[in-house]
């Protein structure tokens, strides 16, 4: 490690974002009694323009109105190159009440972004007296975002997650595909004939595992659009949580369950772990730093391995 240590990330789970449009309201009850770890309230894509006012105005009336339970509660403003943002944050502020925990910023692209919004946020807050600090979210979702993604890791303390958005990172990159997510068809190697498919999300995903574990913050893989695929979705889930990310956002409620599963250590996995523990502590005790477990070495990098998957076993109260 570094004489600079890696600071945690917020410890809260964060296995599922269940999105909804802020302008169908006849979803929310439906959303809080989901089993996502996250509720996203949308201000943002999947609301037309028209419908921005009256959206904005559904969601400051539920997040007082429902009962979200123990989620965190998050809205999705509108990007920084829109008219429409600075109108969320200040009647968010102003109106919302106390229980919204978290606003999410799509499309960052820079963190100069993050700090606009910081600034307007902190003068709202104490200007409505609101005792607990609003957190931020941001969606790396452009060429500029993964470029500048480690100074956006770093923007701002408020800052608790960062997602990777498959959807307008594609159309940023010039990417050749309409799809959201997954496996792109056209993205792979060729050997002796048989195709070998490639993950074309997987060196955005490692940066911004990289930045945000740098920086104590949680990463999570964004939208998987096509929710009748639940095996794809699975595939996309299991990927992302090998590479070190937290959860997964859910367009559609079938895939929440999908990845609570994924993104929640298996009995399996915890049950090994702790054996892992158990042995480096008889191999502490015999004076070694490195042992055998089931054929193969151990030594004290296991323990910090063991330990991600108990920690993330505890967090979901396993
Ligand atoms: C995708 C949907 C438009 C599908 O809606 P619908 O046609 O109503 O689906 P179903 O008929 O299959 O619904 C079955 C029941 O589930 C309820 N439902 C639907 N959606 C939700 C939801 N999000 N949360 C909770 N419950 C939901 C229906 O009411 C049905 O209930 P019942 O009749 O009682 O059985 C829709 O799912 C949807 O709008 N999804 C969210 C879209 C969204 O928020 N998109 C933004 C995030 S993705 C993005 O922005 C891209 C990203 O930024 C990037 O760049 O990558
Ligand atoms: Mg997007």
């Amino acid at each position: 490690m570094s004489f600079r240590l890696q600071p945690p990330a917020p410890a809260r789970p964060n296995r599922c974002q269940l999105f909804g449009p802020g302008s169908r309201p006849a979803i929310f009850e439906k959303m809080a009694a989901s089993a996502a770890d996250v509720i996203n309230l949308d201000l943002e894509d999947s609301v037309a323009p028209d419908d921005k006012a009256q959206a904005r105005k559904n969601v400051i009336q539920a997040i007082g109105d429902v009962d979200w339970g123990k989620k965190t509660l998050s809205v999705r403003i509108n990007s920084l190159d829109t008219p429409f943002w600075y109108r969320d944050v200040v009647d968010l502020m102003e109106q919302a009440g106390e229980r919204l925990d978290q606003i999410m910023i799509p499309k960052v692209g820079c963190a100069e972004d993050i700090y606009a919004v910081d600034a307007l946020v902190t003068a709202a807050e104490a200007a409505a007296g609101r005792t607990r600090k609003i957190s931020f979210e941001v969606i790396i979702e452009s060429a500029a975002g993964i470029a500048h993604v480690e100074d956006i890791a770093a923007a701002s303390p408020r800052l608790q997650a960062m997602s990777l958005g498959a959807a307008d990172f594609a159309a940023s990159m010039g990417m050749q595909t309409t799809g959201i997510g997954g496996t792109q068809e056209n993205y792979y190697m060729l050997h002796e004939g048989a195709k070998h498919w490639s993950d074309p999300w997987h060196w955005a995903q490692a940066a911004i595992v990289a930045a945000c574990r740098t920086h104590g913050v949680l990463p999570v893989d964004g939208p998987f659009g096509d929710f009748s695929d639940d095996e794809g979705f699975r595939a996309q889930a299991r990927r992302s949580a090998t590479l070190g990310m937290v959860g997964k956002w859910a367009i559609h409620p079938k895939q929440v369950a999908i990845a609570n599963e994924v993104f929640t250590p298996s009995a399996e996995a915890v049950a090994e772990a702790r054996e892992i523990l158990a042995a480096m502590e008889q191999a502490k005790a015999n004076g070694e730093g490195a042992t055998v477990y089931k054929g193969r070495l151990v030594d004290i990098a296991s323990i910090k391995q063991a330990e991600v998957i108990v920690a993330q076993s505890e967090l979901i109260g396993g």
